[in-house]
């Protein structure tokens, strides 16, 4: 038997799912040891890669988390908010490292997910790539360095199946948009504009969603001015950018204390 962690991928026909199922199985760092799908899901019973329409990889897509996160090192979880606030809860018991790429979180999840961080490692990001967390800290550096004459403006496009709006990284960009101003985002955030809706007001963060095809994920934040304007954009074409990071993430979490981290911590990205 090998003694490279072992990690449970729960959300395991999904988007994600499949693609941290062949990022796990790939790595010579780490062995995928369990595959999870919410009950009634086709998939249950099978092999996870003779589902996934290749070889078998010698998982058996499972309902039943808990036995699997009891002998786990990690579970990476790509779902729904209600899923991973119960996820946490099974994790937390386990004290097993939860990494967390789920998005479309309320109040009431964050304060379940912050009470499971008291027993377990979370990392949760609402994006594990290295490209979007370093633009997080670009978007705070120039957003420090710029008055309230330069309007913030976050643009995100996003393939046709996604539920949340907006996206977990473009809150992640007005956080950090907000931090190098100095406010809170909730007292700043303009997330819908309809009709009459009066003129911009300054100093605000202004949110736009864009829906469409297959878009992997694309963010601008827009800085603009009287004369002038600074676009910092990034654009995800492959979703393996995402599962490499939640797997570094996985990795990187192993005997860490329990709390709350994201991928700034786990990249070394951290600027003071
Ligand atoms: N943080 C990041 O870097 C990224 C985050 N995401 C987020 O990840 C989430 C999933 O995205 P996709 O894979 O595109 O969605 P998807 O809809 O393709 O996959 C979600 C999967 O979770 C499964 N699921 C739902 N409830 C479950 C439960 N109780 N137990 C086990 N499985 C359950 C569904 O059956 C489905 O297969 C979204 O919130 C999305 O915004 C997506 C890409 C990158
Ligand atoms: O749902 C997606 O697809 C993505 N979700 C994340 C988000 O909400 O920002 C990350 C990425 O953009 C893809």
């Amino acid at each position: 038997m090998s003694d490279l962690p072992g990690i449970v991928i729960t959300g395991a026909s999904g988007r994600m799912g499949q693609m941290l199922i062949r990022t796990v199985s790939d790595s010579p760092r780490a062995r995928l040891i369990g595959a999870v799908e919410r009950p009634g899901h086709a998939w249950i019973g099978q092999d996870v890669g003779a589902a996934m329409g290749g070889g078998d990889l010698g998982v058996t897509v499972s309902d039943d988390p808990l036995e699997l996160v009891a002998g786990a090192h990690a579970v990476i979880d790509f779902t729904a908010p209600d899923a991973t606030v119960d996820m946490a809860t099974l994790t937390a018991q386990a004290r097993v490292v939860h990494v967390i790429g789920t998005t479309g979180f309320d109040d009431s999840h964050l304060k379940k997910l912050e009470a499971a961080a008291r027993h377990a490692v979370i990392v949760r990001a609402g994006n594990m790539s290295v490209g979007v967390n370093l633009l997080t800290q670009l978007t705070k550096k120039v957003a420090q360095a710029l008055d309230e004459d330069f309007d913030i403006e976050i643009v995100e496009a996003h393939h046709n199946q996604k539920v949340d709006a907006p996206s977990g990284t473009a809150l992640m960009l007005g956080e950090a948009a907000a931090d190098g101003r100095g406010v809170l985002l909730d007292h700043v955030s303009d997330r819908a504009r309809d009709g009459i809706t009066g003129k911009r007001e300054r100093g605000h963060i202004g949110f736009s969603a864009i829906r469409g095809g297959d878009i992997v994920g694309e963010h601008d934040v827009i800085f603009a001015a009287a004369g002038e304007r600074i676009v910092l954009r990034h654009i995800a074409t492959d979703r393996a950018v995402f599962a490499r990071g939640a797997l570094k993430a996985a990795l990187w979490g192993q005997g860490r204390k329990p709390g709350q981290y994201d991928m700034i911590d786990v990249l070394g990205l951290n600027d003071n």
